[in-house]
């Protein structure tokens, strides 16, 4: 597996080695060995697997009780995936990165716990997966404006008029949320 730091370097990039042969494919997806080696979280408490049509943007979500950092992946189809640093105290606090996660490519992306997380579907259909560290914890959960002008995260819409939950469309901007110290 490889695993890099991106551009926000607590964020990382996780290519899993993909063994190929005439019945399919084989993959790692998670290695408890190979974590703890690269300093990532090996205790998992919550699996989810989100479907989602195209244009579908789910996020930027955060919770502020048992801050989750979460593994993820795409199965099936392919994503535009965002982490936005909301630690106060870091230096790189309103900044965004993102990757592209797809069932070609097998990419997954680790968020550490204090980033607000969110994708675009970019395929007719999704499905995403992923372990968080924490349970989910409904009465601190949070959303923040996927369209941010402060945060300026570049989707790749192309034409595409994101598909939002009501409580996605009404979240605050970054500097009227609830955010981490
Ligand atoms: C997140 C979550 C939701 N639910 C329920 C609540 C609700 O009725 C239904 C759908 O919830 P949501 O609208 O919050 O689902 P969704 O918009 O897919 O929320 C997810 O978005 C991505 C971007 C994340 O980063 C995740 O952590 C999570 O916040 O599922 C659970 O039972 N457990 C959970 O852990």
């Amino acid at each position: 597996m490889k695993i890099e730091p991106l551009a926000i370097p607590d964020v990382k990039l996780l290519t899993p080695r993909v063994f190929g042969d005439d019945r399919g494919f084989f993959l790692e997806t998670y290695n408890s060995r190979v974590f703890a080696e690269a300093g990532l979280p090996t205790e998992w408490r919550q699996d989810n697997h989100s479907r989602s049509a195209r244009g579908v943007l789910r996020g930027l979500h955060y919770q502020l009780t048992d801050p989750q950092g979460k593994l993820v992946r795409v199965t099936r189809g392919r994503v535009f995936d965002v982490a936005v640093d909301i630690r106060r105290a870091s230096p790189s606090f309103g900044q965004w990165v993102g990757a592209e996660l797809s069932d070609e490519n097998q990419a997954m992306l680790f968020i550490p716990p204090g980033f607000a997380h969110g994708f675009l579907v970019l395929s007719e259909v999704a499905d995403f997966c992923y372990k968080c560290t924490t349970l989910w914890h409904q009465q601190s959960d949070r959303s923040l404006r996927w369209s941010d002008p402060a945060i300026g995260i570049d989707w790749p819409l192309d034409g595409l008029t994101p598909q939002l939950a009501g409580k996605d469309a009404a979240a605050p901007l970054l500097a009227d949320a609830e955010v981490f110290a």
